[in-house]
């Protein structure tokens, strides 16, 4: 069965987040002094089974970062990942008091990179490169099973004869194929998730709408979950809009607004995705409301250091003093809103928040009367939901 078909509430939560925080000890300047970078701060996702998700942002908000963690590949600085109700790294430090070994974890969630080539060893034919993860975690099948699975799968992803394929070093394959061996490799694990991280940026733009089918085919047909990291909205909105799943947007360490593609693209309530979305003209069909981009500042503030508040009142054009103060947080928003659905930002707070209280920024336009703009908003956003 499709994602489509089913809500995320009525599945199994695979991997969980609670208020995971990563950061890294950098040495910077002259003297090496040690500075903190927040690369990840305070998110809470779980991802489903057979769910489809799409990390979306600036380059450097921490996108890899939260799907390594996801994955069990970083380990969070706080907070906790479980897999399946197991914390992954008690499981990898407690070894044998684990309900679900670190083993079976670590099969589990698998990952595609983005350049494939240089995760694959150019020294090993494309049958060794597959047969080891089969040899390491199903030891007892036969060579003959094997090489019929690996076959089948070359075969499932268009590379035929697949006897021809099987015998390549990586340099005598195309861009193209050598994702399709690295994702033949993370399914023959049988995972219940791989993270994509900008697993088609690296392709040719005539051959990625090619991979983001087969990926869609092969987790409808797997019934995998999917992390799928991007830059690109428009990409991130092909990925998940067939399969009913999800995006993710965000920034500077927090994810600002999560829904269901169609409730985020048609109608996003935080300022910042709604700067995402006017710089993806295709999405609108070049028809953005506005010529100029809809943000006070360019620069992205420095993870070490972010801003005070909402992270993104530095450059939002709607921020009040209640912004630079007070945090916005998924979790509160989701209570204004039905709980599939959120963005983190006092304007979809109601009208008795300090927000719509306290004066706009330096640059900042007065705010509307709330009541009337919340139910504008509410009202806007129907029709754009229905008209999509
Ligand atoms: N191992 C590390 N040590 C120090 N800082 C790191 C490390 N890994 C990531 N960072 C920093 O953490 C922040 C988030 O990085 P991350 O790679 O997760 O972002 P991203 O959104 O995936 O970026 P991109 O789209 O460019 O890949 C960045 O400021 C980055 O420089």
């Amino acid at each position: 069965m499709s994602g489509s078909d089913r809500t995320p509430d009525d599945r199994d939560v695979v991997v969980s987040l609670e208020d995971v925080k990563v950061h890294f000890e950098t040495e910077s300047g002259f003297f090496s002094e040690t500075e903190t970078v927040q690369a990840v701060n305070g998110v809470n996702l779980d991802i489903y089974e057979n769910d489809v998700v799409a990390l979306i942002g600036e380059s450097g908000c921490g996108k890899t970062t939260l799907g390594k963690t996801a994955i069990g590949l970083q380990r969070p600085t706080e907070g906790s990942v479980k897999y399946r109700g197991q914390d992954i790294w008690e499981a990898r430090d407690d070894g044998k008091g684990a309900e679900i070994p670190f083993g079976n974890i670590r099969r589990a969630l698998q990952i595609i990179h983005q350049d494939p080539g240089s995760s694959l060893n150019p020294n090993r034919r494309v049958l060794n490169t597959l047969e080891r993860p089969l040899k390491t975690w199903y030891s007892d099948m036969s060579t003959d099973d094997r090489e019929a699975r690996i076959y089948g799968m070359l075969e499932r992803v268009g590379m035929k004869p697949a006897a021809d394929y099987a015998g390549r070093y990586p340099h005598q394959l195309s861009g193209g194929e050598k994702q399709r061996v690295a994702l033949i490799r993370a399914l023959l694990m049988n995972p219940d998730l791989i993270l994509a991280d900008e697993a088609v940026s690296a392709l040719d733009v005539s051959l990625r709408v090619d991979m983001m089918d087969l990926l869609l085919e092969l987790q409808e047909q797997f019934n995998t979950s999917f992390l799928f990291i991007s830059h690109n909205l428009s990409n991130a909105r092909y990925l998940t809009k067939k399969t009913g799943g999800r995006i993710g947007i965000m920034y500077l360490g927090q994810m600002v607004e999560i829904g269901r593609t169609e409730r985020v693209l048609s109608a996003p309530q935080h300022p910042y995705s709604k700067v995402l979305r006017w710089a993806t003209p295709d999405l609108t069909d070049g028809a953005t409301d506005v010529s100029e981009p809809p943000i006070r500042d360019i620069d992205i503030p420095d993870p070490v250091n972010p801003p005070s508040g909402c992270r993104f009142h530095t450059r939002c054009p709607q921020a009040h003093e209640a912004c630079v103060e007070q945090e916005p947080t998924l979790e509160e928003a989701a209570e204004q809103s039905n709980n599939d659905y959120a963005a983190a930002c006092f304007r979809v707070y109601d009208e008795s928040h300090d927000y719509w209280h306290t004066p706009p920024l330096e640059g900042v336009e007065e705010a509307p009367d709330p009541e009337e703009f919340l139910k504008d908003e509410g009202d806007s956003r129907d029709r754009r939901q229905r008209d999509n």
